[in-house]
Formats: C-alpha cells, structure tokens, sequence
C-alpha cells in the first residue's frame, strides 16, 4: 500500500471555552483513495477537516505530510502545502466566470495560466471536467458550481481535496457524477475526503471510512467489508429504522391557504414562477420536489409572504392563519449566531413581548423553556447560553426546526429540514413534522430528498423552471415517477395515474 499523503497523529482540539471537540484521533489519507468521514451532528467532523486545512491548530497530536510533521496555522499554509478544500457554502464570486474565478486563487505562473481559454480547458479535462470558462458563475446550476469549487480547490496542484457535505445539494444522478469526478481525481494521485451523512453514498463509491463519535474514532476500515448496518450502529450508537412509510395517509381538513395563478418573472439565477396554483389543507403534508433552482426558493418567500407575485394572488383563509419557516439559508435568515442557543431558539416570542416580566426579559422562563426545547430536539450544546456560532452545523439546523415546530402556526413551510442532519436527527424532524400534521398544522416541505418526501408527505408537487410539472399521490409517489417529472416535466409513461400540467 502506498504511503499516505497526510495523517493525523493523536490530534485533539479544545476550544477556548474548554469544549474538547477532538480527542486523541489519528486517521491517514492515501493517494488514489476516497476516504469518507462520517458522523452524527457534533461528532467533530469540521474540526477535523478545519485541522487538516488550517483553520484550527491541534491543541495536542500532530499533522504529517509525507511522514514529516507540518504546522498549518492558517488555510494559506494548507493551500502552499498541497491542500485543496471544497465549503459546504460555496466561496465562488458570483458575477466572475468561471475561468476569473480560477484565476483569483491560482499562485505564482499558475496565474498567468488561468488566463488562457485553451489552458484552462486542458486543466479541466485533466479531471473530465468540461464547463465553459467564459460563463458567469451565477448562471451555472447548484452541481455546476460545484465542479468549479472542486477545480478552485485543484488550481494549485493539490495532493489532497477535502470536501465538507458536497452531496446535501445534489440530486442522485449528480451524486454519482460528482463521485465519477473524485474518482478521476484520486486516481491522478490525490487523497481525497468527503464528509457526509449518507451511509449507501459511503458503500456505493468511498474506498475507506473513519466514524467519529463524541470526538473520538468509533471505527475505521475499508468500505468494501462493512454493511449498512454497521456503519449506521457505529455512527449514532444504535439502530436506526429508515425507510419505511412515516405515519398513516392523513386525511386534508380545511383549506388553510390558496396560490393562485401566482407569476414572477424570471431573472439571473432564477427561473421565475409560472402559474402556480396550489391549496394547502389543515392537517395535510404537501412536499414540493424538484432540482435546486427550479423556482423552490421563490415558491418559498411567495408562501412565507416575503414576497408579492407579479401577477395572481396567495391568500389566507383568514388572519388568524399564521406562519412559521425553516429557511433555506439558516446562517443568515434562521440564526443569529452571536445569540445564545435560548435566545434564538424563542426569538419570535421574546420579540412578541412573551417572555417579559415587568418590562423587563425573563432570563429564568426563558431558560426553562429553552432547555425543554434542547432536550426534546437533542440539540448538542453545552448550555442554552452557549452562542449559536459554537455549535456545529446540524445542531443550528435542529434549533431552527424546533424554533418553526415551537411556534403552534397553522402552516409551517420548511426548506430542506434534514440537510447536514445525521440519520437519528433527520428521522427525528421527520417524525415531528408528522406529528405537527397529526395535529392539524398545515406542513409544505420543500426538499430535493425524494425518498423523504415519499415516506412523509400525502402528495407531493413536483416543480421545474418554475412551473409545477405535476402532482402525484398514494401509490404514484415513486422515485422513477418524480424523478421522471423533476428532471424532465414529464410523466414517464402516459399511463402512470395521477395529474400532468404542461
Ligand atoms: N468555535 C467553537 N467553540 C466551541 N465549541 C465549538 C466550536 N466549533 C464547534 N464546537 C463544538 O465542537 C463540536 C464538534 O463540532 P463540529 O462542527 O466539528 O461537528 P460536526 O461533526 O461537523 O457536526 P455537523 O454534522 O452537525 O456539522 C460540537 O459540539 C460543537 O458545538
């Protein structure tokens, strides 16, 4: 076997409010290899990845790069060092190209390379990779953007690509792409790892696992000798039962509210919304499908009233009806970070003036109910007084999601609810919407997870380029089914039931 690139020997991590996020792990990368880095939320994964990219120091252990301990006290090392890393939120300049956004971080006569169309285009197919270098960033799909993260990330010759959540965005077929594109890059030589929540994504395309647990490796192999199972246990502690149908059909109560005929024009990144007519029921799940950019974040704001059609009209049955949201951006529309976890987990009810005793906050209501609400959503933070900021990155998503379930509205709307969660706090939010539903609250679920969508909802809509190509229910709720409609806007056979709009 070859030698590995980089390795981590004994690394802990302490953070400055004494948080002992990593605890004596070692882990190795190989040259030509995927290795996946799995986890629940908290685990210590973007510790570990911050570690390798220089982010953060070790506070104990050390980095080998080819056998030879490196200090990397800022990414700028990282980078000259050979290591390339992809964000989760992308880092591009949106209004540059492609080949400008190569460019800005190319160093030395790498620059005077990402200058010329030609060099730019053999550089890209050195990894099968084939975009335009004249289009603008913001033009290109969500997995597009990505490649060009992943070639930013490459610029500089790097031997090993970290990559954080790459596939939370990506549809199934664009998971396997991007797969074939590590692929093609490991085999040049580089070490690649990706940190993800999806166990069959591990099994179908990564050559090695680590899993960290609390802060410490709870396992560690080659994929090609482990099962679902074993992963799952090894990650959460214990089984966990995905899969199957999540509650009964639920039978739709009173309508709630009403899209009708509603029209946005399009814009740059945006494919606008097109006669878009909708009824959303009391007691009903409606998912809404579709490949990112396809008008959901527009369908989004026209339902959380953040928005006015151009033409057409959404309505609510009546005042009383009120609406509660899991935003599609929770770092800048769903927390405030520098808040505590308590503060922005009864944001909406401090604000309303709930939680006042005599003109004044009161801290100790506030700090019951925000611990009711930590232990009911098993959000992992040290004290509700903790700031948001400090807490990894599924746990700020659990606290927006108990913030919406908290709020007894008649409709929730929820943007993606279980991205970056693991697969305990994913079925957890699931279970709750549900419960909401049960209860009588109107739920939209806008997701690209079409599996999830199929065991919650009691239909679901399925949108592309902004129109809602169509809806189906029951039985018809197949993957092959949406899929179909959510790539092309059409059914995959004419005899498949249920409604077609063109
Ligand atoms: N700056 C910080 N200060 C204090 N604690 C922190 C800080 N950053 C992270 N932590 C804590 O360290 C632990 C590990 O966080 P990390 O972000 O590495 O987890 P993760 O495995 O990436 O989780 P997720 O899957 O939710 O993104 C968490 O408990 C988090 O609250």
């Amino acid at each position: 076997m070859p030698a590995p690139v980089i390795e981590l020997d004994h690394v802990s991590k302490r953070y400055p409010n004494g948080f002992m996020a990593l605890e004596k792990v070692s882990l190795s990368l190989f040259p030509g290899e995927i290795h996946a880095l799995l986890g629940e939320n908290g685990a210590g994964k973007s510790t570990l990845m911050n570690i390798l990219y220089g982010v953060h120091e070790p506070t104990e252990g050390g980095v080998l790069m080819h056998g030879r301990q490196v200090i990397h006290r800022r990414p700028a090392d990282a980078i000259a060092n050979g290591i390339g890393m992809v964000h989760q939120h992308f880092r591009l300049v949106a209004p540059f190209t492609v080949a400008e956004n190569l460019a800005l971080v190319a160093r030395g006569e790498r620059q005077k390379m990402f200058r010329r169309q030609s060099d730019i285009h053999a550089f890209m197919q050195r990894y099968g990779m084939d975009l335009d270098p004249a289009a603008k960033v913001k033009d290109l799909p969500l997995a597009l953007q990505q490649r060009v993260e992943i070639l930013k990330a490459l610029v500089n010759d790097s031997r090993v690509l970290l990559l954080d959540e790459p596939s939370t965005i990506l549809t199934p077929d664009e998971i396997g792409a991007l797969y074939d594109t590590l692929r093609r890059i490991s085999e040049k030589g580089t070490a690649v790892a990706v940190v993800t929540h999806n166990v069959d994504e591990v099994l179908a395309h990564a050559d090695r696992y680590t899993i960290l647990r609390r802060g410490k490796t709870n396992g560690s192999g080659l994929t090609a000798s482990c099962t679902p199972h074993d992963l799952v246990e090894k990650i959460v502690g214990r089984a966990v039962a995905t899969g199957t149908r999540i509650g009964a059909r639920r039978q739709a109560g009173k309508e709630q509210m009403r899209v009708t005929a509603a029209y946005l024009r399009p814009a740059s990144g945006s494919p606008g919304l097109h006669d878009i007519n909708l009824q959303l029921y009391a007691g009903e799940i409606t998912g809404v499908a579709g490949v990112e950019g396809n008008g959901q974040t527009e369908l989004f704001e026209l339902l959380a009233g953040q928005r006015q059609p151009e033409r057409g009209a959404v309505t609510r049955h009546s005042d009383r009806v009120t609406v509660a949201l899991v935003p599609q951006d929770r770092h800048h529309e769903g927390l405030s970070l520098d808040l505590p976890v308590s503060h922005n987990l009864l944001y909406a009810k401090i604000m309303r003036g709930e939680y006042l005793r005599w003109g004044l906050l009161n801290h100790a209501a506030i700090s019951r109910r925000a611990r009711e609400m930590i232990a009911q959503s098993d959000i992992r933070t040290d004290s509700h007084a903790t700031p948001a900021r400090a807490l990894s990155g599924g746990n700020q998503q659990k606290i927006v999601v108990a913030r919406a379930l908290d709020a007894a509205a008649a409709v929730v709307v929820v943007y993606q609810p279980t991205r970056g969660l693991d697969m305990a706090a994913a079925e957890s939010v699931l279970m709750r919407l549900a419960q909401a539903a049960d209860g009588g609250t109107t739920v939209v679920i806008i997701s690209s997870n079409i599996d999830e969508l199929i065991r919650l909802c009691d239909r679901i809509l399925v949108i592309n380029g902004g129109r809602i190509t169509g809806e189906v229910a029951g039985e018809s709720m197949t993957p092959e089914r949406i899929g179909a409609l959510m790539t092309t806007g059409r059914n995959p056979s004419p005899q498949a039931a249920g409604a077609e709009y063109v």
